[in-house]
């Protein structure tokens, strides 16, 4: 079974487009749970532009399905993971001005640090997953690293699947049968919207769960939210 994940970064940056408390992103994640989401996913950013550090904690107690936290392991993030203890921490490579992430780990160059902030991840009791391209050779370097998941970065498959060419999932199927032989869990996540998400998992092997925001926040605006979640629950199943 494939968890959905939302990711309400999106809420947050309408919210503060006006600097007041509407919409209230509380709410929203716990009325994405009402409606079926299994997980809530933040992706905080230094600069705090889209969700903010106090919204990480003030969803701590109103995450009742899976919360997951993604971001940069700078120092600032590191401190509020371990005080939030969420479900799960994903770790992205984030430079401070990307308009959104864009890349994936070199798992082979930063193994050190990767395991160190594991480590002290699983002393926590947090689950991890490291975002990564789908290239073979940087899933491999995830394993050694000691993370429990990878995040595959889908916006290659987004694109090229957009345009028609169903070929760029190859490398994500070959990367996600490498992972299932590692014993590496698999999520995935960017850019997935409705019009792909059937194909991705139908051809993803042990796909545990998928975070979306852009596209989902998108639709939503025209079939609302419920419906949405629902069409995504149905094709995830
Ligand atoms: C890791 C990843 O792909 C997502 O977390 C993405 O960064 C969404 O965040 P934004 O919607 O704020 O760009
Ligand atoms: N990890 C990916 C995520 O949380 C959402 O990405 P997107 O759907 O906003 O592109």
């Amino acid at each position: 079974m494939t968890k959905l994940s939302v990711n309400i970064n999106k809420i947050a940056t309408l919210r503060n487009s006006r600097g007041g408390d509407l919409p209230n992103v509380v709410q929203f994640a716990k009325d994405v749970q009402r409606f079926g989401a299994e997980g809530v996913t933040i992706h905080p950013r230094p600069d705090e532009r889209h969700i903010r550090y106090q919204d990480a904690f003030d969803l701590k107690t109103e995450v009742y399905t899976e919360y997951n936290i993604e971001g940069n392991p700078i120092k600032k993030f590191m401190d509020m993971v371990l005080e939030i203890k969420p479900t799960q921490v994903t770790l992205v490579p984030d430079g401070d001005d990307a308009i959104t992430s864009n890349a994936g780990w070199d798992t082979i160059k930063h193994k050190h640090f990767l395991s160190d902030i594991i480590t002290e991840c699983k002393r926590n009791n947090i689950r991890t997953s490291i975002f990564v391209d789908p290239v073979l050779e940087q899933i491999e370097g995830a394993k050694e690293t000691g993370t429990d998941r990878i995040e595959l970065y889908t916006e290659a498959f987004a694109h090229q699947f957009g345009l028609g060419n169903s070929a760029s999932i190859v490398p994500y199927t070959e990367c996600a049968v490498l992972a299932e032989r590692l014993d590496l869990g698999v999520n995935a996540g960017h850019d997935l919207s409705l019009d792909n998400i059937k194909f991705f998992k139908d051809n993803i092997p042990g796909l545990l769960e998928v975070s979306i925001g852009h596209a989902l926040v998108s639709e939503s605006l025209y079939l609302g939210i419920e419906n949405v979640i629902n069409m995504y629950l149905n094709k995830l199943k």
